[in-house]
């Protein structure tokens, strides 16, 4: 989606001026992983006009591969208004039923677009927009198996996208095809109507590899076969949370397609998630490789925070 921020602090019926930006689940993460030196490409739709002609650029900058989206001639780019505030009671306000988003269908995803690819990143939203999207996803995912790619899994659940048992019946089944899933202790409740650590032993029964919990204290928990581990978050002055889930997936899913273990991919996905939420827009503090190095040193005293 194109993204329309309005100017920090003001409500969004006040707000006058605007900064352009690009937000959307999954093109922040592919953002975050190209950023952080991995080959990212991205799958979507945007119409033929001016909005999608600005997503495409601004992924195809940083280094995100946009050759499989699609260009819809008949449905508009989807957008997002919101405003910008350090707390969480920011306005967001969508405009994509119609959207040529919310038009992806399952002929729009090809094996050429998954060849090759080890992890698979899928998000609840997608399917959430149209029974042609959630069939789109069901293919994605169909193909990412035959590829042989890992599928991580994030709900992040929107709750003006549709009520609970919309959301439990179109994500919660998502949450059992993904061999990593990362989602907030409340999306887990809701999506399989248990606590997220039941939910957590239920997934790592089937073909969950490894959990991750999202709490609402900004800490994450990963649980796997072998163990649990606990990371808090890295104190920072927020200026705005949002796009903070979708920061710590790219940092944790670059520790772990790096082969890192647990305890490390975590710090890196807190780190990068306390860089995005010190800047207004969902992208603009997705580091490099270099900046999360520079950061994670910061964050844990082993460097000044000043480099010169
Ligand atoms: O597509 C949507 O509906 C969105 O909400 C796009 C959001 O800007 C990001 O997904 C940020 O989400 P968080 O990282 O969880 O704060």
């Amino acid at each position: 989606m194109l993204l329309l921020l309005a100017e920090p602090g003001v409500p969004l019926e006040q707000a006058v001026h605007f900064r352009r930006s690009v937000a959307g689940a999954e093109s922040n993460v592919a953002t975050g992983l190209a950023r952080l030196g991995h080959s990212a490409r991205w799958l979507g739709r945007v119409g033929a006009d001016p909005a999608g002609q600005a997503v495409l650029r601004e992924l195809r900058a940083d280094g995100v591969d946009v050759a499989f989206a699609g260009v819809d001639e008949q449905a508009p780019t989807g957008l997002l208004l919101r405003d910008s505030h350090p707390q969480r009671a920011i306005d967001v306000q969508y405009y994509r039923s119609g959207s040529a988003g919310s038009r992806l269908a399952p002929e729009h995803i090809s094996a050429e677009a998954v060849s090759g690819a080890r992890l698979v990143h899928i998000s609840g939203i997608t399917p959430m927009l149209s029974p042609t999207a959630a069939a789109a996803t069901d293919r994605l995912i169909e193909l990412a198996r035959a590829a042989g790619a890992k599928v991580s899994f994030d709900p992040n659940v929107r709750r003006k996208l549709g009520g609970a048992a919309q959301w439990a019946q179109t994500a919660g089944p998502l949450l059992r095809e993904a061999e990593l899933v990362l989602a907030g202790e409340g999306e887990l409740e809701l999506l399989t109507g248990r606590s997220a650590d039941e939910a957590a032993a239920e997934l790592l029964d089937g073909r969950a590899r490894t959990v991750v919990i999202k709490r609402a204290d900004h800490s994450a928990t990963a649980v796997t076969a072998d163990g649990r581990w606990d990371q808090p978050p890295y104190p920072v002055p927020v200026a705005d949370p949002v796009g903070a889930g979708d920061a710590f997936a790219a940092g944790y899913l670059s520790g772990r397609l790096r082969g890192l273990p647990e305890p490390r991919a975590l710090a890196e996905g807190a780190c990068v998630a306390a860089l995005v939420v010190q800047t207004a827009t969902d992208t603009d503090g997705l580091p490099s490789a270099a900046g999360r190095e520079r950061a994670l040193a910061a964050f844990t005293g082993a460097a000044d925070s000043v480099h010169r």
